[in-house]
């Protein structure tokens, strides 16, 4: 077994860096994650052993320039059609890319993450994901779990888990021995600066502290889309710039395409591409 580096009295507490420094201490992190491999497991999503359980299909590869996900014509209704979440939407993400869905209350931001991190189903219309079309016949908690991972602004974590349990909630049994479990998690929470916190539970931690847990139990099986529901709406200002630091960070060292609603102007501005989305329509791209 390759031994993680012991970095427990180095590793700065939340409020000693500055936002660069902190940027830069989560980089660090990742590049020894990328350089880690457990029982011949890598550790980053680039290193495709770990993700691989069945892909949407097995005998098609999927071709490196390929959107991550594709919503054509989606259209999303509520209580028997009277409320309009959606409204015919159309749009591809391509693979890499950071992206925040913006607009007003209630205009269908959410509902729209649903649709593409296939938690819900369209009223109308067809989602594409990795160029495949996503149909209920398949095991979507299975593509969910493997390929997608989600962040909420409430955390959703386990309670009466540990920071490091919580991480490891989503490793599939059998994918991994238990101690490549643990270790994968453990190099997790060590990247986000909580090498310290692998046992507290999350009634233990901070917001921002409770926050890093679960993007980096959202990170468990290594996705190719990580989705994140208004992830600052429970910090100050300082706090949801450290996470959005981590997440950006995280996600582009893994390559892994990131998907952001948010109401925050200043996280909105650091994506690459805004969505802006009012009465279930988009108005700008
Ligand atoms: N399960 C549901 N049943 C009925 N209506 C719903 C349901 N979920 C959402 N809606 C309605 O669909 C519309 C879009 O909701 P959605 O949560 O996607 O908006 P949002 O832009 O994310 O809002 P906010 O910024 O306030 O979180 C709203 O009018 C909402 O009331």
């Amino acid at each position: 077994m390759v031994k993680t580096q012991d970095t427990t009295s180095t590793v700065p507490k939340k409020h000693d860096l500055g936002g660069f420094a902190r940027l830069r201490f989560v980089r660090i992190r990742l590049e020894q994650l990328s350089e880690i491999s457990v029982f011949g497991f890598g550790l980053t999503p680039s290193l495709h052993r770990f993700t691989a359980g069945t892909p949407l299909n097995q005998k098609t590869p999927v071709p490196p320039d390929t959107n991550i996900v594709e919503i054509r014509n989606v259209s999303k209704h509520y209580a028997d059609g009277d409320v309009k979440a959606l409204d015919d939407v159309s749009l591809q993400i391509a693979k890499g890319e950071l992206v925040s869905i913006v607009g007003p209350s209630g205009c269908g931001k959410s509902t729209l993450l649903n649709m593409i991190g296939i938690l819900d189903r369209p009223t109308s219309g067809q989602v594409y994901f990795e160029g495949h079309r996503v149909d209920p016949s398949m095991n979507l908690d299975r593509l969910r779990s493997e390929k997608i991972g989600f962040v909420f602004q409430s955390f959703h974590l386990v309670p009466n888990l540990t920071a490091i349990e919580n991480v490891q909630l989503p490793m599939m049994p059998g994918k991994l021995p238990p101690s490549a479990r643990v270790a994968r998690a453990k190099a997790l929470l060590d990247s986000v600066g909580l090498s310290d916190r692998l046992n507290h539970r999350p009634a233990q931690l901070s917001n921002g502290q409770r926050q890093r847990v679960a993007i980096c139990r959202a990170l468990a099986n290594a996705p190719s889309l990580v989705l994140a529901d208004e992830p600052t709406g429970a910090l100050d200002s300082q706090g949801g710039r450290a996470i959005m630091d981590i997440l950006e960070t995280v996600c582009r060292d893994s390559t892994a395409t990131l998907v952001v609603v948010t109401h925050d102007k200043a996280l909105a501005d650091r994506s690459d591409r805004q969505i802006r989305l009012c009465d279930g329509k988009i108005v700008s791209d």
